[in-house]
């Protein structure tokens, strides 16, 4: 599946011009507040006719001004979930999940019973939204969504409105839905821990336009992104294999540039994970470091230095077959005769992990 879009719009004192495909996973739309998300799904929904554009699912065609098509917003077969869940406040959690299923176009749709479990709604079924907390109730809207037989499902900022307690509850159950749905999704987000946990793939928008689109790791570890996602939240993710768990309580992992040590990640050894590391956690030496309290040096080779219009640089390193960014200052770069082709040591201040790669990949 790919969805193929180019649109462009105006509004006053704003235009879109943008254009991206999305392949099977979650597409991840990432960019400031007022780049242009909401109405490129609007855009791909029906919700919004472009002034332009065409928008097709596989061979199918959505929208395509210069023919004068524009298939409706109940024909598209779009999954939609909004912020607020947006659930039927009268009927029970049930009634709202037939609700989505009396829409799917008829033959062989999803598995009630597999959606319900994947979601961990079963023992909700008989309440009504009132009696759900923020997270249920999001669970049950993108059930509800699911059960209509999407070809393909659009969450604009599906976790904005929850607390830091109710995303964390609900994204283990988006990376399920991910992985062992292979419903394409595309998922609206101003949130990089977010974007680097779920996306697939990243168009980065910014203005408007798309400055960056591609692979997920790819996006992250480009500095030229590095200013749009944000200085602070920049960072790479690399993956890194589950070794041994170690007595006193840390994980090894091994990488590209060489061995990693976390407090226990509760995967078997051999599970392939996906690791963020932000680029302010990284520091560079020249010389293998010794004396320090820094379990974690990979071996790495400068691969490019951007110096940005402050005091700092964003270097991006190859580690292995992967890329890391470090932010250092630009005395750094001078100090330690930075230049592409330099053997270095990144030592990591703090490592999280980003995603549980999708399966398979072990071994
Ligand atoms: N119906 C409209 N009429 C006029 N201007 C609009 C309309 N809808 C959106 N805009 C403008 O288009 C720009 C992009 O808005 P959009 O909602 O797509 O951004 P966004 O990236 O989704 O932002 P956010 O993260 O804040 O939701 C903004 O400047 C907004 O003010």
């Amino acid at each position: 599946m790919t969805l193929s879009v180019s649109v462009r719009h105006g509004f006053p004192g704003f235009t879109l011009n943008a254009a991206f495909e999305a392949p099977a996973g979650v597409t991840a739309l990432f960019g400031r507040s007022g780049s242009g998300k909401s109405t490129l799904v609007n855009a791909v929904a029906g919700l919004l006719r472009p002034d332009r554009g065409r928008i097709a699912v596989d061979g199918t065609v959505l929208l395509d001004t210069d023919a004068g098509m524009a298939v409706p917003v109940h024909r598209r077969r779009m999954g939609y979930v909004f912020q607020d869940g947006r659930l039927f406040p009268h009927l029970t959690v049930r009634q709202n999940l037939g609700y989505g299923r009396w829409f799917a176009p008829k033959g062989p749709g999803a598995d009630v019973a597999r959606i319900v479990d994947l979601l961990g709604i079963g023992a909700l079924m008989d309440r009504r939204p009132g009696a759900l907390s923020g997270g249920e109730k999001q669970r049950v809207a993108i059930g509800r969504a699911i059960l209509s037989n999407p070809r393909l499902l659009l969450m604009d900022e599906p976790l904005a409105a929850l607390d830091e307690a109710r995303k964390a509850e609900i994204l283990p159950y988006l990376e399920r839905l991910r992985d062992e749905l292979r419903l394409p999704i595309l998922y609206v987000s101003h949130s990089v821990a977010e974007v680097a946990r779920l996306a697939t793939t990243i168009v980065l928008l910014d203005g408007g336009r798309v400055v960056a689109a591609g692979p997920a790791s790819e996006v992250m570890a480009d500095p030229a992104t590095a200013p749009v996602m944000g200085l602070r939240e920049a960072g790479a993710m690399i993956p890194a294999r589950v070794v041994a768990q170690e007595p006193d309580g840390l994980t090894r992992l091994e990488t590209g540039g060489g061995a990693l040590w976390l407090p226990r990640v509760p995967a078997p050894e051999g599970t392939v994970l996906r690791l963020r590391i932000l680029a302010q956690d990284v520091m560079l030496a020249v010389e293998r470091p010794t004396g320090i309290s820094a379990l974690n040096i990979l071996e790495a080779q400068v691969e490019e230095i951007r110096r940005g219009e402050g005091p700092g640089a964003m270097v991006l390193l190859r580690v292995g077959e992967d890329r890391l960014l470090a932010r250092i200052t630009q005395r750094s770069v001078m100090a330690l005769a930075l230049d592409p082709g330099r053997p270095v040591f990144a030592v990591l201040k703090a490592v999280s992990v980003a995603q549980e790669s999708i399966g398979g990949t072990a071994g």
